[in-house]
C-alpha cells in the first residue's frame, strides 16, 4: 500500500437532559485499519465485550486505539473490529477527536494471501475497494457491523 486515507472525525455531545432514552452515537464498527481517539476526559464511549456493553475509562492524557473493519477483514477475522457506542449524560459535555486510519481509496481490501497460505485456510471475507466500503458504511447509517457482515463468506455445510 503507498498511501493512505486519513479521516479527521470531531464529535461533540452536549449534556442531555434525559440520558436514558438517547444515545450520542449508535452501535458501529469503524470502517478503516485502526483509529486513534481522544477525548476531553468525561466518559461515555462503551465498547461491546462477549454481548455486554462496557465503559471505557480512558487514561488521562492517552490514545485510545480501535481496531477497525479493514484490520478484521485483512487478517482474515483474526483481529476484530470492536463493536462501540456512545452514551450522553446530564452533566458534562463529552468532545472526542477520532482520526480514522486506512489504506488508499482505491485498495481493494481482501484477507492477505500470504496469511491464508501459511495458515491453510480459506478467505472468510469478500474483497472490495476501500472507497466503496465506506460509502456503503455511510448510506447504511452506522448499523452495527451490517456491511462487514454483508461481506463475510459462509462455509457451507458447516
Ligand atoms: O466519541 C467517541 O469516543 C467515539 C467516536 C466514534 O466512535 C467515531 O467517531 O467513530
Ligand atoms: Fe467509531
Amino acid at each position: 500500500m503507498s498511501s493512505s486515507l486519513r479521516i479527521f472525525i470531531a464529535n461533540l455531545y452536549p449534556r442531555c437532559p434525559n440520558p436514558d432514552s438517547a444515545l450520542g452515537m449508535p452501535p458501529h464498527s469503524d470502517h478503516g485499519l485502526l483509529t486513534l481517539v481522544i477525548q476531553n476526559g468525561v466518559g461515555g464511549l462503551q465498547i461491546q465485550h462477549k454481548g455486554v456493553w462496557v465503559n471505557v475509562n480512558a487514561i488521562p492524557n492517552s490514545i485510545l486505539v480501535n481496531t477497525a473493519d479493514q484490520l478484521e477483514i485483512f487478517s482474515n477475522g483474526k483481529y476484530k473490529s470492536v463493536l462501540h457506542r456512545v452514551v450522553v449524560n446530564n452533566e458534562k459535555t463529552r468532545i472526542s477527536i477520532a482520526m480514522a486510519n486506512g489504506p488508499s481509496g482505491d485498495t481493494v481490501v481482501g484477507p492477505a494471501p500470504k496469511l491464508l497460505e501459511k495458515r491453510g485456510c480459506v478467505s472468510s471475507y469478500a474483497p472490495m475497494k476501500y472507497k466503496d466500503y465506506i460509502l456503503s458504511q455511510q448510506s447504511n447509517q452506522l448499523k452495527c457491523k451490517s456491511i462487514l457482515e454483508q461481506l463475510q463468506i459462509h462455509e457451507e455445510g458447516n
